[in-house]
């Protein structure tokens, strides 16, 4: 497998008038192979977009090294722009024209022959509504033409950043059926996301960040074996007994409506076993409740104040005024 992502030590300090330096990446890995659907997962203000926006040259990192499709980034982006889609943040479309139009004048700016048009709209699901106007369509349906138009120039690397955001659940299901189906067509995809259980069923693997750092990373199985199990569910014959048992011997227990005991604590197996087993009650069943994406990512991302924020509120405060000393204008980019 070839890396078709890789960030090593990515640092970036913005300034602010009212709290001076704020270091939103502060010596960020990552490594995305090709083939991969790889969730980029954090809190807000964590550091994802800013990654991203080093990534795609939209922002000047204060150090690093950055390689995209194998490309040093940003002084060589432009020899591999043309196989790279991307969203960064909300796409701005025109609501009077149609989805049908705006992908044809992108086509047209891009070089790209408007033949695609017809592809990319059957590829996000929305050929049926390509001719209505683009005001007409619901959240999702903005949020595929946007992934539509990353895909005109039939890219290897798409970069999405927060796609489901703002969605309702059946938004994000069609947002997650269309990864799935671009993956599946061999296009490598980085999501960033904080929607864990989403990520949980569209990714194979994850980077997690929090305060700019990397806190955890590879194939999403790997990352939740790492943890373990918090809690067991048991069976005994006689639940009430056992469940007295086991809380004498330290643990908690929640007895189920179906005699099934959930046993925490960070309790061993073995004491488990040998405290029922000691008493003559054999254990029927006794296994671990494994620990989902959303328990893992607040495990480790638990007290991720960004630096800067002594408060923990997110970064966007709307009252301060920002200094943006690297902000490009462009939200939306086709690198
Ligand atoms: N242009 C800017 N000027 C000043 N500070 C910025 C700028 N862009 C980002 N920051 C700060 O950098 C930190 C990381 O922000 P970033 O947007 O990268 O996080 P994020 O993980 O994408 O968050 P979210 O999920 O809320 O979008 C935050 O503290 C943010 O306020």
């Amino acid at each position: 497998m070839s890396a078709v992502i890789e960030i090593a030590g990515l640092r970036k300090t913005f300034r602010t008038i009212r709290r001076g330096r704020r270091v939103a990446v502060d010596g960020f890995d990552m490594v995305v192979e090709a083939g991969q659907v790889h969730g980029f997962l954090g809190p807000n203000g964590s550091g994802k977009t800013t990654t991203l926006r080093a990534l795609l040259g939209l922002v000047n990192a204060d150090a690093g090294e950055l390689r995209v499709l194998g490309a040093p980034a940003p002084e060589q982006l432009g020899r591999v722009t043309g196989r790279v889609g991307a969203i960064v943040e909300s796409p701005q479309f025109f609501g009077n024209f149609t989805g049908h139009r705006t992908l044809r004048l992108l086509a047209v700016a891009g070089g790209v022959p408007p033949s695609r048009v017809d592809e990319v709209l059957d590829q996000v699901g929305l050929r049926e509504r390509g001719e209505d106007r683009v005001r007409s369509y619901s959240l999702g349906m903005k949020q595929r033409l946007a992934v539509a138009s990353a895909l005109l120039k039939n890219p290897e690397l798409l970069i999405l950043d927060e796609p489901a955001n703002g969605l309702d659940p059946a938004g994000i299901r069609e947002m997650r059926d269309l990864m799935r189906t671009l993956a599946g067509s061999g296009v490598t995809v980085l999501v960033s996301s904080h929607i864990l259980a989403e990520i949980q069923l569209i990714c194979d693997h994850v980077t997690i960040i929090a305060r700019g750092r990397r806190v955890a990373a590879g194939r999403v199985d790997d990352v939740l074996a790492g943890h373990d199990p918090h809690e067991w569910r048991v069976r005994v014959a006689e639940s009430e007994r056992g469940a007295g048992l086991l809380r004498e011997a330290g643990l908690t227990v929640a007895v189920h409506p179906d005699d099934v005991l959930v046993v925490g604590g960070a309790p061993e197996p073995e004491l488990i076993s040998s405290t029922l087993g000691g008493q003559g009650l054999w254990v029927r069943e006794l296994t671990p409740v494994r620990p989902d994406l959303e328990s893992v990512f607040l495990d480790l991302t638990a007290g991720a104040t960004p630096p800067g924020q002594p408060d923990g509120t997110d970064a966007g405060d709307a009252d301060e005024p920002l200094v943006e000393l690297d902000r490009t204008d462009g939200r939306r980019v086709d690198a």
